[in-house]
């Protein structure tokens, strides 16, 4: 099966492992995992955990030709499980003469959350400023996605823990767009498609 591909040791998702645009698997709602986590699912989320860390790394990403990405869901992976990564690095710090230093904790989120589910929402809506990509779409779309600017999540993480956030921000938008992935929603579902870049009432743009 695909996942016993993904999920053998010496295997490393690349790009020829996400399913592109017109793939069945990302208009399809996943299935929840089973609970405890199994071995096999625990493995499918530290594998794409590893590939997030591979795109970001400038050496790695290059050499196995990954697009850069902090999310990941298993449905690009053509797998119907409610599996997302999510891999926000911190901004590197700079000192007082301009240079950049490593920022304490390398990472703002780094998580594997299974069955992910947001449980309430904001009124108030948020949206990238420069508009969102997808690994599994390989062409720009152009516009805000409008989201809600803030969520409460629930879901399991690897140690088989139910856990309960809040998100706002750039990772409020990131684990939405994973949510998404495992609901069959595209992030253009969410780009007004007379008005792109209107900016709705109240609407925060987020850098
Ligand atoms: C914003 C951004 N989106 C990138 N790609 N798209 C993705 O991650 C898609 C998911 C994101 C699209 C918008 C919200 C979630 C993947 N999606 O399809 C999964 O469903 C980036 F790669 C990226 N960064 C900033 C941080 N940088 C650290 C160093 O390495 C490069 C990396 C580039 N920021
Ligand atoms: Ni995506």
């Amino acid at each position: 099966s695909i996942q016993e591909n993904i999920i053998k040791a010496s295997h490393l998702i690349n790009m020829d492992d996400i399913v592109r645009e017109g793939y069945p698997t990302l208009r399809e709602v996943a299935e929840n995992v089973t609970l405890p986590l199994s071995d096999e699912d625990i493995r499918l989320g530290e594998k794409m955990m590893e590939f997030l860390r591979n795109s970001q790394d400038p050496v790695l990403s290059e050499k196995m030709g990954l697009r850069g990405g902090v999310g990941l869901a298993a449905n690009q992976l053509g797998i119907l499980k409610k599996v997302i990564a999510v891999l926000v690095p911190n901004d590197p710090e700079v000192d007082e003469d301009g240079n950049e230093i490593a920022p304490t904790e390398a990472y703002k989120m780094q998580e594997i959350m299974y069955n992910a589910r947001i449980i309430s929402e904001s009124v108030q809506e948020a949206a990238l400023e420069g508009g969102e990509g997808c690994l599994s779409v390989d062409r720009d779309v152009p516009g805000f996605v409008v989201r809600h600017a803030r969520v409460t999540v629930e879901y399991v993480d690897k140690n088989s823990e139910k856990k309960k956030i809040r998100l706002k921000g750039f990772e409020s938008m990131c684990v939405q767009h994973e949510i998404d992935h495992t609901n069959g929603i595209m992030f253009y579902d969410h780009i007004n498609p007379e008005q792109p870049w209107a900016v709705k009432d109240g609407m925060l743009v987020i850098q």
